[in-house]
């Protein structure tokens, strides 16, 4: 890989443009990716927040689950946000009938925990590994992580809740740092894959 990393994000539904933008403003090449022939290009991918329920089942109709499941235990460097932590978890403690995840994270998620929509919320949030203060966390119906195994590691908490979690490889958080104009959470990542690289 070149000093710029090939950064997918998953375009099946959800907020793709704005990982795009911030993916661009840390120095990567970003693009969306559909199809498993594109996913086979990239050196990481974003999975954007959305509906997780609705982005499980789409994955599934593209084809897309088990490419994305192999990638990810093959060492693909993933990044989460909201519904794309969901689809990280290995578990989800109220999963809808037939949900199903990309896992790669051990740990437990529980959907919508911060409450509904007219509940977001914006926070400042310290994550473990950026430096120069908290990042502005935006929360919208956001899950947060009941538990986590001996694997994962907690990289942040709010309100006594973990919102984020790194494995390896693999990152989530709980809200979007897309949504701001702050993009040191999309450069800790494009790190990551350069790592990897
Ligand atoms: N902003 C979001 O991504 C919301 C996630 C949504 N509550 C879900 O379960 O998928």
């Amino acid at each position: 890989m070149s000093d710029t990393p090939v950064i997918g994000v998953l375009a099946l539904q959800g907020d793709v443009r704005e990982h795009l933008i911030a993916l661009a403003s840390a120095d990567a090449l970003a693009r969306p990716v559909r199809r498993s022939e594109e996913l086979a290009e990239v050196d990481g991918l974003v999975i954007p927040g959305g509906e997780s329920t609705t982005m499980s089942k789409l994955a599934s109709l593209f084809g897309m689950l088990e490419p994305l499941r192999e990638r990810v235990r093959n060492g693909m460097p993933v990044y989460g946000t909201c519904a794309g932590m969901i689809l990280l978890a290995d578990k989800i403690l109220d999963p809808r009938s037939g949900q199903e995840t990309v896992g790669g994270i051990d740990m437990i998620v529980r959907r919508n925990a911060f409450g509904r929509q007219n509940e977001s919320f914006e926070a400042a949030v310290e994550v473990a590994g950026i430096e120069g203060g908290p990042v502005e966390g935006v929360f919208i119906r956001a899950p947060w992580v009941e538990s986590v195994g001996a694997q994962a590691e907690v990289v942040a908490e709010h309100g006594g809740h973990i919102v984020a979690v790194r494995q390896g490889n693999a990152l989530a958080t709980s809200f979007h740092p897309e949504l701001t104009g702050d993009h040191r959470v999309h450069a800790l990542f494009v790190d990551m894959v350069r790592a990897v690289g």
